[in-house]
This record gives C-alpha cells, sequence and structure tokens, in this order.
C-alpha cells in the first residue's frame, strides 16, 4: 500500500499487496538492502514544495514522505548492522557516490550524485518511494538504529528537522552554552531548533510573523524571548544581539530585518527551501563581518548523534498523530501553518482500505 500524488496534487490511496508491494512495487532485496515495515512518516514543508513542484522538478505520480520510523522485517545477506525487530529510521538521502569528497568525509547529503528518498531515480533506474508507504527497501548506509529511549513516533521528526537544525549548530561552532541564537519561523524545523538550542544552554528568541505562538514558545517549548518580525519597534529594540539565527521560513523573505538583529561576526542560516532570489543590500553584512549560509540536512552520523542527542537531554518533538486517511487535511493545514509543530503519519496503525475509500468519498 502506497500514497502516491497524482495530477490533482492531492494524495491518492493505491492499493499493492504486501508481496506487490515487496516483490514488485519496492525493489528485490539486495545484500546491502533492509526491508522496513513503516511505523510512522512525519509531513514536513519540503513534502508540500515537491507534491505542489515548487522547485520545478516534481516526478508524479510520487510517493512522498522522508521522516520514516519503521521496523526491520528482512535484511540482505551482507547486512550485519541491523536485524529482523530491530526499530530504525530513514531519512532525506537513501543513495550516494561513496567516492567523492563530501562522501569521504562523511557528509554525504552534500554528494552530487546523492539519491533522494523520494522523487528521484535509484541506481537500478527505478522511481524512489518514501515513506507514505507500507514498507521501504533501503540500503543500510542510509538506515539508522532509533535509540532505547524514544518513542518511534517521537523520533520520526529528528529525522529531517532534529538533524536540519543540529547539523548547522555544530559545523558552525554554535554549540557553546551561553549563545544567544535566534529561531525565525517556528514550525516543525523551527520548534526543534528551540528544543536543540535551549538543550545546547543557549538563550533562545523566536521570531515569528504573529504573536499566536507566544505563549506556547515561552510556556512549553523553553524560549527566552518572542519577537513577532512586523513589530518595528521590538525588532530595533534587539538589534545587535544575536550570535545566529536559524532561518526556517520557506517563502520569500525580506533578510535585512534580520541581518540587522545579528552581533559582529553573526550567521544568518538559510534552511527554508525558496525557489526565487533573496535580496539584501551588501553593508548590511559588511559592516558586521556577517555571514549569510545555508545548511542541508544532515549526515547520518549526525542523524544518529541527534537521536541520542535527545535521548541524552531528555528532548521529545511536539507532534500531531494522525492516520493516513486525514493526510490531505494535514497537508493543508501545514501549508496554512495550523499545526503544532510535526503531524506524524500512523502508518501501521491506520486501516488503510477503509481510510482511503472515506478519503475519496470526502473529495468528490
Ligand atoms: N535545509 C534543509 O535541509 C531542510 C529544509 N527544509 C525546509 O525548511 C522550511 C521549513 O520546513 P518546516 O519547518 O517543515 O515548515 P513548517 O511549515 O512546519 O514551518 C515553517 C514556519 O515558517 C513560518 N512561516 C512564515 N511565513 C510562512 C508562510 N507563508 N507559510 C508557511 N509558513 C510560514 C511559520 O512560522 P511562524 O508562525 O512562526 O511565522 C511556519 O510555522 C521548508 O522550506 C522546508 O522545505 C526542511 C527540512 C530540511
Ligand atoms: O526536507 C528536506 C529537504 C530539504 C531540501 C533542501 C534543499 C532542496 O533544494 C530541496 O529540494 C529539499
Ligand atoms: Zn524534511
Ligand atoms: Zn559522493
Amino acid at each position: 500500500m502506497v500514497l502516491v500524488f497524482g495530477k490533482k496534487k492531492k494524495l491518492t490511496l493505491v492499493s499493492f499487496s504486501y508481496g506487490m508491494c515487496c516483490g514488485g512495487d519496492n525493489r528485490n532485496t539486495g545484500p546491502e538492502d533492509v526491508v522496513v515495515k513503516v511505523l510512522y512518516c512525519g509531513i514536513c514543508h519540503t513534502d508540500i514544495h515537491q507534491a505542489k513542484n515548487h522547485l520545478g522538478a516534481s516526478k508524479y505520480p510520487m510517493v512522498p514522505g522522508h521522516e520514516v520510523v519503521g521496523e526491520v522485517v528482512e535484511v540482505g545477506p551482507e547486512v550485519a548492522k541491523y536485524g529482523v525487530g530491530d526499530v530504525v529510521g530513514v531519512g532525506v538521502i537513501v543513495g550516494c557516490c561513496r567516492e567523492c569528497s563530501p562522501c569521504k568525509a562523511n557528509v554525504e547529503q552534500y554528494c552530487n550524485k546523492k539519491i533522494w528518498s523520494y522523487n528521484d531515480v535509484y541506481t537500478d533506474g527505478r522511481p524512489t518511494q518514501g515513506g507514505f508507504a507500507s514498507t521501504m527497501v533501503v540500503d543500510q548506509k542510509f538506515v539508522v538504529k532509533i535509540p532505547a529511549g524514544l518513542a518511534p513516533e517521537q523520533a520520526a521528526p529528528l529525522l529531517c528537522a532534529g538533524v536540519t537544525v543540529y547539523s548547522p549548530l555544530k559545523h558552525f561552532g554554535l554549540t557553546t552554552p551561553g549563545l544567544r541564537g535566534g529561531i525565525l519561523g517556528l514550525g516543525g524545523v523551527g520548534h526543534m531548533g528551540v528544543k536543540v538550542a535551549k538543550a545546547m544552554g543557549h538563550h533562545v528568541t523566536v521570531i515569528s510573523s504573529s504573536s499566536k505562538k507566544r505563549a506556547e514558545a515561552m510556556d512549553h517549548l523553553g524560549a527566552d524571548a518572542y519577537l513577532v518580525s512586523s513589530d518595528a519597534a521590538a525588532m530595533a529594540a534587539a538589534a545587535d544581539s544575536l550570535d545566529y539565527i536559524i532561518d526556517t521560513v520557506p517563502v520569500h523573505h525580506p533578510l535585512e530585518p534580520y541581518l540587522a538583529l545579528l552581533k559582529l561576526d553573526g550567521k544568518l542560516v538559510l534552511l527554508g527551501v525558496i525557489g526565487e532570489p533573496l535580496s539584501f543590500v551588501s553593508p548590511m553584512v559588511m559592516l558586521g563581518r556577517k555571514a549569510i549560509t545555508g545548511s542541508f540536512i544532515g549526515s547520518i552520523d549526525e542523524t544518529a548523534e541527534v537521536l541520542q542527542f535527545c535521548v541524552d537531554k531528555g528532548l521529545t518533538s511536539q507532534i500531531e498523530v494522525v492516520k493516513m486517511g486525514y493526510v490531505n487535511e494535514a497537508l493543508e493545514r501545514l501549508e496554512r501553518n495550523d499545526v503544532r509543530y510535526r503531524f506524524v503519519v500512523d502508518v501501521a496503525g491506520s486501516n488503510v482500505e477503509a481510510e482511503a475509500a472515506a478519503a475519496d468519498a470526502a473529495s468528490n
């Protein structure tokens, strides 16, 4: 059973028998492959970008989903790290060349030949399919073990959102306690940003488009300050105060109001996927030796690290667990900024046949 985006840009439930799914729809299990029965899959804003072809490269039909937690049901003969019954995670990348300099440096997410977990083509020429499906077949290199102490639905958002904030904080040397950080855009990635930065001992300011999330950001997520980006007086009062800003906004936005918040040598880390040029005037960066940079998910090693970091620090994601039949509504709610803070689909716990019929009836 898989969920596909068709031409209508709505998810349609497509039924396959289990055998078809493993033997026909998925590739046959190779020597280094792990067959994963999907338990949970988070919904990332990238799934909207991909489903709606915001970047102009979407191919349909598409099976989205890249925050996948599942149970190993079969392994190829050369798989030593995983065994049947293990709970594992799969994220955004399922292949890389293993030879280039990023691959050799274990930052395979920056490999130019990386293979995305969906909307891509695998080495066998078949389309890759993500986690909105009953099973996935994944090379063991791109599988991580979910550590004890982490519930599988809780782990799902860490496989993209969690590692996406953890990786740049580590890479840019932003792990020192006492740093002052800004999280711009309090969604799936942003709320993990608040939690991870707080756990590193930072003073965290949420910068949001409205005051709607103020109370929960301060009281539940543990943010230290909250700025509404349209409040010019509050933004001016916060000028030159932040060491970094993690920018998760998924749409075009001006950079200058946020560059102004950075201290000397402050860093603006762009994470949002925006297919239009962003602009700023050069003195905004020159006069404070500020840096505008970007970061893409994290490596497999960092994914394992952030999972353990969350266990060690007692961090959880804030999620709304939904069934498969709710997935179109969940995508619509995510797009209109109406989720606190990540939807996670209970794939294995969904009565997909019945929910497919109900979803079809509702959309007709
Ligand atoms: N670089 C990478 O490796 C990764 C990039 N991404 C990208 O990061 C971006 C954020 O992803 P994710 O956190 O899942 O998205 P969410 O939709 O969960 O969060 C985005 C947040 O941005 C703010 N926002 C401001 N304007 C808008 C708008 N017009 N529509 C929606 N949100 C708006 C909202 O916060 P508020 O209410 O506080 O203003 C919202 O909660 C996406 O572009 C995604 O593709 C995701 C994962 C990895
Ligand atoms: O959600 C994870 C993927 C992020 C992403 C980053 C950059 C890009 O061009 C994408 O298509 C996706
Ligand atoms: Zn994602
Ligand atoms: Zn490579």
